[in-house]
């Protein structure tokens, strides 16, 4: 199907893939901001723009509600996501977050807010290079509004804000093939709870497989195995940033993570985001780390529960510890905190663990992008140390 937005819009285009000759980097030169369209785009009549104060905890109410009951749903329309509004409030303020880039749109009559797109800046890592970009997130318009092309005006809204902080750059995920992914991940899913998974139809029994035989195959140690396995704390901010930022280099593009990001994004907050790391009983160095965040789903339709308990895998370094073994502590402590499911994508080192853990395939891709930069190249998902919530 043609794309008419997204070929007026400075990303990789279908025809330019394996056309060597143009050079890794800004597909379009920066402009003066006094270039910059001052004025925000236009919308329908019966809508208009509002800024989504999210220290607020009506206005953060409102978006949580309305991503609750029109955000992304899997293939079959059986879970939609639900992102607690503690998440939402930790995903959308981070150090140097704009206040402007969390865009509503509004029925100017009932003032309902009938669609939102966010924006938070990162600093990403492309190649050598590393570049101030906007991460492009929460983009949702209610079910009664669909096909009346309102997505490309909020993302032209949101990419005119995001120029007007002198900042060119954009990452973004979605789970359609847009013009051109970076990357395409699978994702996999490890069962913590299997009869519930079953019941709710997210697995489904395996082929000579009873449940009982099933419960039995999932079952996880009570406790971590990991000698000096704990929580991460705010002292442990600079060795963790250390052990991270040794780790992503590796990666073709990468979060370049600071002390400040590593205290915003990776320090526990319940029921928003869980981290671990290994202190060695002996040195007392921060050798492995772990982490996973905190994204339920609705349940659709289904008479006996309403919320499937889903970790998402985040970001995880080993160096001493094997990394199948750190990874089956974080699916221990995911399970006696109640998750049903661990989900993970296979970038990074991801792959290693995927089938000896357990997880299955899930059944559907998640595909990476970059605005207004090209790649020579596009990645192997294992070559990508991103991940966005
Ligand atoms: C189980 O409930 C679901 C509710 C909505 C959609 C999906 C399928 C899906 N689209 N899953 C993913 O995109 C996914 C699967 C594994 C890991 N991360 C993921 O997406 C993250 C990252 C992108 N933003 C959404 C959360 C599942």
């Amino acid at each position: 199907k043609t794309h008419k937005f997204w070929e007026t819009q400075p990303v990789g285009q279908f025809k330019d893939i394996g056309d060597t000759s143009l050079p890794e980097g800004p597909i379009e030169p920066a402009t003066p901001l006094s270039e910059v369209k001052q004025e925000p785009y236009n919308l329908p009549s019966v809508y208009e723009w509002t800024t989504c104060d999210m220290t607020s905890d009506d206005i953060c109410s409102e978006v949580y509600n309305l991503l609750k009951n029109n955000y992304v749903e899997d293939d079959e329309n059986m879970f939609r996501f639900n992102y607690s509004k503690e998440f939402l409030s930790w995903a959308l303020r981070p150090p140097g977050y704009y206040q402007s880039w969390h865009i509503g749109v509004r029925a100017k009559t009932s003032k309902k807010l009938v669609a939102f797109i966010s924006g938070i800046p990162a600093r990403i890592r492309v190649g050598e290079v590393v570049v101030k970009m906007a991460e492009i997130n929460f983009l949702c318009v209610h079910k009664k509004l669909r096909s009346k092309r309102l997505a490309p005006v909020m993302i032209k809204e949101v990419t005119r804000r995001v120029h007007l902080e002198n900042i060119w750059q954009a990452a973004y995920t979605a789970g359609v093939v847009l013009p051109t992914p970076i990357t395409t991940c699978q994702y996999w899913h490890r069962s913590l709870n299997p009869k519930k998974l079953i019941d709710v139809g997210f697995s489904r029994l395996g082929a000579r497989m009873t449940m009982s035989r099933t419960i039995k195959l999932y079952k996880l140690p009570e406790a971590p195995v990991t000698p000096g396995f704990r929580k991460m704390e705010l002292l442990d901010v600079p060795a963790v940033t250390r052990l991270l930022r040794n780790y992503l280099g590796q990666f073709g593009v990468a979060t370049d993570f600071d002390e400040n990001d590593v205290e915003h994004w990776l320090l526990p907050r319940e029921d928003v985001v869980d981290s671990y790391l290994v202190e060695s009983p002996e040195t007392h160095d921060v050798t492995d780390f772990c982490s996973f965040y905190t994204l339920p789903s609705t349940i659709l339709g289904n008479p006996n529960y309403t919320t499937l308990k889903a970790a998402y895998s985040y970001y995880n370094v080993a160096t001493q510890t094997s990394f199948l073994q750190l990874m089956n502590d974080a699916l221990i402590v995911s399970k006696q905190k109640g998750f049903d499911v661990f989900n993970a994508l296979d970038v990074m080192h991801n792959e290693s663990f995927l089938k000896e853990l357990k997880f299955g395939p899930g059944d559907g891709q998640l595909h990476y992008y970059l605005y207004n930069y090209r790649l020579r190249s596009a990645l192997k998902p294992s070559e990508l140390g991103l991940v966005l919530l």
